[in-house]
């Protein structure tokens, strides 16, 4: 069946022609997100949504989106999304980081000369008749100083333009490098000395814990008089009451602003103010950055439902479609290995540690390692998958290690699940053959080859003569038709291990009476 996606905001039509060429079914209803209850009744139907910024999806929404596993956001900005529900409901979510980067810098250039030349205002006063050449007075840009707060991709564009336009630029992000900052020409400063020295400070920060009200009343208080402030990042950044008294007080001399702390900002306390520029959220509304961002969102998101490739998605690794199928059968045999664990285990796992050996240790071994904690938490949990696994296992307390390194035995690439728990260690190994098909190598310390199939039982026990043969005739008796069967020990009259693939299910009686046999110290039935 083809994957079926629901563009719920206003993307450009590139999204729609993408999403069809590559073997997707798509809905453009692009005002179904101004209405959440709508798009609650409407997400059940829906493997991807693909959204822009008017669209708010919420932890009910997604409760309702019971076949969803991919939100595309085309832009930037994630945080109309709950991220952390989406990944507990092992929804991948993806964004495009540089799609509409130079638009966006591009408006907040705009934005600083529309302040430096008050020109909405001249505008608004020539067309209304008056000529007033007298009451415009700007200030010049070149030579000024702008403070730049957050330089990625954004600020950058930003920082590197201004100094086009022969402006000093500082910067505050105790993210960037100095070396980076030397290279691009920008002086690296602690935000103090941004706000003690900027004539204009700009906004690129994402809006988090640590950025929220950045410009709070008492960092506006920090800043030079006649500072003129440009938000075209995130409302929340600054104090928006704060603001407006800087203003009224002179403090400040002019403020443009693209976002707000309450959109759409039909109402807010810097409106009507006439040194306060604003713009409806216009950031990424150029004809350039729409195409770019609804093609590759939806390029992205193509590329997920139909092959697997994972392309910026902020909750999980990156696949790219050419590792996609040399991934999958690490990723298979990861779940498997989780699951013969998970099922096995028979107290709560405290740490999980995963070796990976030759040529799977070269692959993105954190996307295998999440398939095998979704295959270890299966037995336990109900709606677990590879995406949403790893926050559960922290969640739990289980420690999770990772090793690669090269191959050591027979195997071109082999992995190790040993996962710790109060009542001991389970091991186990599997590597993937030729045929693509994953094989279990190695139970506990005892080499046994084995495929996974349906229903499988293991059988630990002591190497004595006939026990193959009672356990044999014990299968025959509960009607168990053998499959395939698989045997190890780990030397002669030691511990010894049967690994069976059986057709259809293994009655608890049948395995209790497994349990019974002589010599038998473990048996499990499992399911794959
Ligand atoms: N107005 C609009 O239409 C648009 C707004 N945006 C907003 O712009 C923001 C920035 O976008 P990009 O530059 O692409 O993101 P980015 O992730 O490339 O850059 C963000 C920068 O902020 C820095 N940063 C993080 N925490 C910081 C802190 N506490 N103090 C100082 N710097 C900090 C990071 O180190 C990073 O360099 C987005 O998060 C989004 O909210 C993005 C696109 C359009
Ligand atoms: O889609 C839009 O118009 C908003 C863009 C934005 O804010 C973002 O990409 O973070």
């Amino acid at each position: 069946m083809r994957p079926r996606v629901l563009i719920s905001d206003q993307l450009s039509a590139a999204a729609a022609q993408i999403f069809s060429m590559r073997g997707v079914d798509v809905d453009f209803q692009p005002t179904l997100g101004k209405h959440p209850e709508k798009l609650a009744a409407a997400i059940g139907g829906y493997d991807g949504l693909a959204i822009r910024s008017a669209t708010k999806v919420t932890a009910e929404i997604l409760g309702a989106a019971k076949r969803l596993k991919v939100i595309g956001r085309a832009g930037i900005g994630v945080d109309n999304v709950d991220v952390p529900a989406a990944t507990a409901r092992g929804v991948i979510v993806m964004n495009t980081p540089f799609g509409n980067s130079v638009t966006t810098a591009e408006h907040a250039i705009a934005l600083m000369f529309a302040l430096a030349r008050e020109i909405p205002a001249a505008d608004a006063s020539t067309q209304a008749g008056k000529w007033e050449k007298n009451r415009f007075m700007g200030v010049e840009i070149s030579g000024k100083t702008l403070g730049v707060i957050g330089c990625g991709n954004i600020g950058t564009n930003v920082a590197t333009r201004a100094l086009g336009l022969k402006m000093r630029v500082i910067v505050y992000d105790p993210f960037l490098s100095g070396e980076r900052a030397a290279t691009l020409g920008v002086e690296k400063v602690e935000l103090d000395e941004l706000l003690a020295r900027a004539d204009f400070v700009t906004l690129h920060t994402p809006l988090t814990a640590q950025t929220r009200n950045i410009l709070s009343r008492e960092n506006l208080a920090k800043t030079k008089k006649g500072v003129r402030v440009i938000n075209c990042a995130r409302g929340g950044l600054v104090d928006e009451e704060a603001l407006r008294k800087a203003l009224d007080d002179g403090h400040v001399a002019g403020a443009a602003l693209d976002v707000f702390a309450t959109e759409p900002a039909t109402e807010n306390p810097l409106f009507g103010r006439p040194n306060v520029v604003c713009t409806p959220h216009l950031g990424a509304s150029t004809t350039e950055a729409q195409e770019m961002v609804a093609l590759q969102v939806a390029e992205q998101m193509s590329d997920y439902l139909t092959r697997g490739a994972v392309t910026n998605a902020v909750n999980f690794p990156s696949i790219s479609a050419e590792e996609a199928p040399r991934l999958r059968p690490y990723v298979e045999l990861a779940e498997k290995l989780g699951l013969l664990v998970g099922q096995i285990a028979s107290a709560g796992v405290d740490k999980i540690s995963l070796v990976y050996e030759g040529g799977v240790a070269e692959l993105k071994t954190k996307a295998i390692t999440a398939s095998a904690l979704s295959g270890l938490l299966k037995p336990i949990l109900q709606d677990v998958n590879p995406v949403c696994a790893a926050a559960i296992a922290k969640d739990r307390g289980v420690v999770v290690e990772e090793i690669t390194r090269e191959a050591e035995g027979d195997y071109e690439s082999l992995m190790r699940l040993r996962a710790v728990t109060s009542q001991g260690e389970i091991g186990v190994a599997g590597t993937v053959f030729h045929d693509g098909k994953p094989r279990i190598v190695r139970v506990g310390d005892i080499a046994v080859e084995a495929e996974f199939t349906p229903s499988m039982i293991v059988v630990s026990n002591e190497d004595r003569p006939g026990f193959i043969g009672r356990f044999a005739g014990l299968l025959g008796d509960a009607k168990i038709n053998i499959a395939t069967f698989a045997l190890g020990r780990d030397s002669p009259g030691g511990s010894a291990m049967a690994i069976v693939a059986v057709d259809g299910d293994v009655p608890e009686e049948a395995l209790a009476a497994i349990r019974r046999l002589n010599g038998v110290k473990r048996a499990a039935a499992l399911r794959f």
